[in-house]
């Protein structure tokens, strides 16, 4: 195979939700893996909807995914080269005007579902003369334009779905021009595939009838098609789409909080697949398990409680390196022997903050059974500590005490930490340090 040239193209018409990560990593790490070029673009043709701050917030996602587009591209900068395709589509007759309002084919379509008929556009727009277009125009009518449709059946093989059709003979005719000039995502598309030579067309399967109409329009063009695949989509735990436009799941929320982007890409990519979900801290690792052939047909689940274990499993295994600068971040970098002493018990890396502040205290001790706690205090160690020191000191107190078991760790633990669970005592303890535990000890917050 060639280099592949992929492209994301999402509208910046909001903030990016986790179903269009989807579609970028697809892509991404396909083109990472077979060396190949990653595009984004824009569809920001529309340019009520579109937003340049959105447009912004779309590549700092794509970065914190670790997945930044080799090129980008905004179509709001290449309208010429539309302008082009579709006056090469109306010398060949493929683009039509029609002066219909939206009432009116609102209208039609109601009378067409009402007679048991299919609510296609009737073509009446092909049927005018040049008198009654010339008449239409000067009552002040403006045209939108049509592409006409081979009334067939298009064939493709997806990359995802395997051998596709679609009856074209049962779609309308679709609207590429606006009455305004403006252009609808189809034609720009097009356009841009064939000029940035994009080799694999791989998104959410919303575009499967899309593809089928897109493919007359590559042919009318007399362009070469790219490879096509359609990916399932995802929806919430509970079932329901996601829109941009309305803001679910957005990747700047999971960032904002303090997700892992590795367990988000792990989710993003594998869930619905035929591999198992599990968190993958390498992008080419989890590049490597792609495979366009075993995606599932079915919509996918994505499940903010899994998204959660996920992180928690890549924090349970994150090395000190790749947690330090963040725990400084937040005033929390304890060093290594706090990092591993705390990693198990954190679902995000921002949790550290709050053993730091046990072990730093001030913690008020809660103690129950005064008596036991001054006997353990009378045989702790002598300084310095180290992760052998909890062991020391507890067979100690066992023996000065005959207690054992939980009713020996339980008491020790609400005086040191406050709390009834946490990190292993024998880790925390040099941490916590001799003048903090005796002063915990002896009831004092400290
Ligand atoms: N729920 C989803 N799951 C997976 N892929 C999706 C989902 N929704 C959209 N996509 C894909 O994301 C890519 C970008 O699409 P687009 O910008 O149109 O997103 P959208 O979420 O449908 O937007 P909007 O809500 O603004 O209509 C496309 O490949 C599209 O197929």
């Amino acid at each position: 195979m060639s280099k592949p040239i992929v492209r994301f193209a999402p509208s910046p018409t909001g903030r990016i939700h986790i179903g269009n990560a989807r579609q970028a990593l697809m892509n991404a790490l396909f083109a990472r893996r077979e060396k190949g070029v990653f595009v984004l673009r824009f569809d920001d043709t529309d340019l009520e909807r579109s937003k340049r701050e959105y447009a912004d917030s779309i590549e700092v996602d794509l970065a914190w995914l670790g997945i930044p587009p080799d090129v980008v591209v905004r179509q709001s900068e290449r309208v010429e080269f539309y302008d082009e395709a579709a006056d090469r589509l109306r010398a060949v007759g493929r683009l039509y005007p029609c002066y219909e309002t939206s009432e009116e084919l609102e209208f039609r379509r109601k009378r067409q579902l009402a007679r048991g008929l299919p609510p296609v556009y009737d073509r009446a727009a092909l049927k005018l003369t040049e008198e009654e277009r010339a008449k239409l125009e000067a009552e002040g009518r403006r045209p939108h334009w049509r592409f006409r449709l081979d009334h067939r059946t298009v064939a493709w093989t997806d990359l995802v779905r395997g051998d596709c059709h679609v009856d074209c003979g049962s779609l309308s005719d679709p609207v590429l021009v606006r009455e305004d000039g403006t252009y609808l995502y189809t034609l720009p598309s097009i356009v841009d595939d064939v000029d940035l030579k994009i080799s694999h067309v791989i998104r959410g399967e919303d575009h499967v009838t899309n593809t089928a109409v897109q493919i007359q329009i590559f042919e009318a063009l007399g362009a070469h098609l790219p490879l096509f695949g359609h990916i399932n989509l995802l929806t919430t735990a509970s079932g329901e789409g996601l829109s941009k436009r309305l803001g679910h799941l957005s990747l700047t929320s999971l960032r904002e909080a303090g997700l892992e982007p590795q367990a988000v890409a792990s989710l993003a990519v594998l869930v619905g697949t035929a591999e198992s979900v599990r968190p993958v801290a390498d992008l080419d690792e989890l590049a490597s398990l792609i495979d366009f052939a075993h995606i599932s047909r079915a919509p996918a689940k994505f499940d903010e409680h899994e998204l959660d274990q996920l992180n928690a499993r890549l924090i349970h295994e994150m090395p000190y390196e790749a947690a330090r600068s963040r725990l400084a971040a937040l005033d929390s970098d304890g060093g290594e022997a706090f990092w591993l002493a705390v990693r198990g018990n954190l679902t995000r890396v921002a949790d550290a903050v709050h053993w730091w502040a046990v072990v730093r205290g001030p913690v008020t001790p809660v103690i129950e059974d005064k008596a036991f706690i001054e006997a353990a205090a009378k045989v702790l160690p002598d300084a310095p500590w180290d992760s052998a020191t909890w062991k020391t000191w507890t067979e100690a107190v066992k023996a000065a005490t005959g207690v054992k078991g939980k009713a020996l760790f339980m008491p020790l633990r609400l005086a040191l930490t406050g709390l009834d669970h946490g990190p292993e005592l024998a880790a925390l303890l040099p941490l916590i340090g001799p003048d903090r535990v005796k002063a915990r000890l002896s009831g004092q917050a400290a």
